[in-house]
């Protein structure tokens, strides 16, 4: 999987010592392109060089100015320049490219929930949870699937599906189940493959449930439209994991309980349950098994 990042350019804009050029090269995450001279480059090879590039490494003697930042484009991420002083680079010219600079129609746009088709994957207290949430949105049919239908479904007006179904019917498939045996792997190939090509997949259950590198592939090829996952495998996700390096996958640390008061209950309830057991009487939260 980790073969599958996608490769940045670089553009080297001199000769440079061999240890900062091996470095760049045994990355693995750059393709280099050098202006292989002890001369500065012409200026007209260093707007041809550093187009599209996503990185930049200069010298004290090119002006990065407004023309060098145009002719690179959007992808420039990177300026590193061999010196200490930086007095040839238009700092103020580089500092508007970064974060917000104007609202745009279609900047960080999302699908919306309004007249959608959600599906539950494991309609228990937490998916029961989320779709109550989510229906005052106007989403406009609510499916799910599991084991058996739920009688408290009716609460959501919850229509009880094969996962197939669910699948091939939603515009946001969200997964709450817990993770068992029969769970784990469950988004998989196979599963992506029966989404439809606009749909959000969300996962707030563990990590273990979904194949992530089948999730990679859907999120790439354009099998589905995004994710967003508060769970991965491993916890935390390394950060050179290709799905960090997606734009259409939001990973979170986990945090989908993470308030306050919903943390507050979680430990007046372990504690009760832990004083239950103690004392021989119910438990108010009991695992059977
Ligand atoms: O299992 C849980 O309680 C949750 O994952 C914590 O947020």
């Amino acid at each position: 999987m980790h073969t599958a990042h996608k490769i940045m350019k670089v553009f080297v804009t001199r000769r440079i010592p061999q240890e900062g050029m091996k470095i760049l090269s045994q990355s693995g995450v750059c393709k280099v392109s050098l202006w292989d001279s002890d001369e500065p480059v012409p200026r007209e090879e260093l707007l041809k060089g550093v187009a599209g590039a996503h990185g930049l490494l200069c010298l004290l003697s090119d002006k990065i100015d407004t023309e060098v930042l145009h002719a690179a484009g959007p992808n420039l991420k990177v300026i590193s320049t061999l010196s200490v002083g930086f007095d040839h680079m238009a700092m103020d010219e580089i500092k508007k490219r970064g974060g917000w600079s104007t609202w745009k129609p279609l900047w960080l746009c999302g699908y919306g929930l309004l007249g959608s088709t959600v599906g539950v994957i494991g309609l228990g207290r937490i998916g029961m949870a989320i779709a109550r949430r989510l229906k005052p949105f106007g989403v406009k049919r609510l499916l799910y699937s599991g084991r058996t239908a739920k009688s408290y479904a009716s609460d959501v007006e919850g229509e009880y599906v094969p996962l197939d179904t669910l699948l091939s019917e939603c515009d946001f498939v969200v997964v709450s189940c817990a993770l068992t045996p029969e769970t784990q792997g469950l988004c998989n190939k196979a599963f992506f493959s029966k989404m439809k090509n606009n749909a959000v997949f969300i996962n707030t259950s563990r990590g273990a449930v979904v194949n992530q590198e089948d999730l990679y592939q859907a999120l790439t090829t354009g099998q589905i439209a995004c994710a967003g996952l508060d769970v991965t495998t491993p916890e935390p996700l390394p950060t050179d994991h290709p799905l960090l390096t997606l734009k259409n996958c939001v990973v979170l640390p986990h945090i989908g309980s993470a308030t306050y008061s919903t943390r507050g209950i979680m430990a007046e309830l372990s504690a009760n349950n832990l004083l239950a057991g103690l004392q021989g009487t119910d438990m108010p939260s009991e695992l059977k098994f």
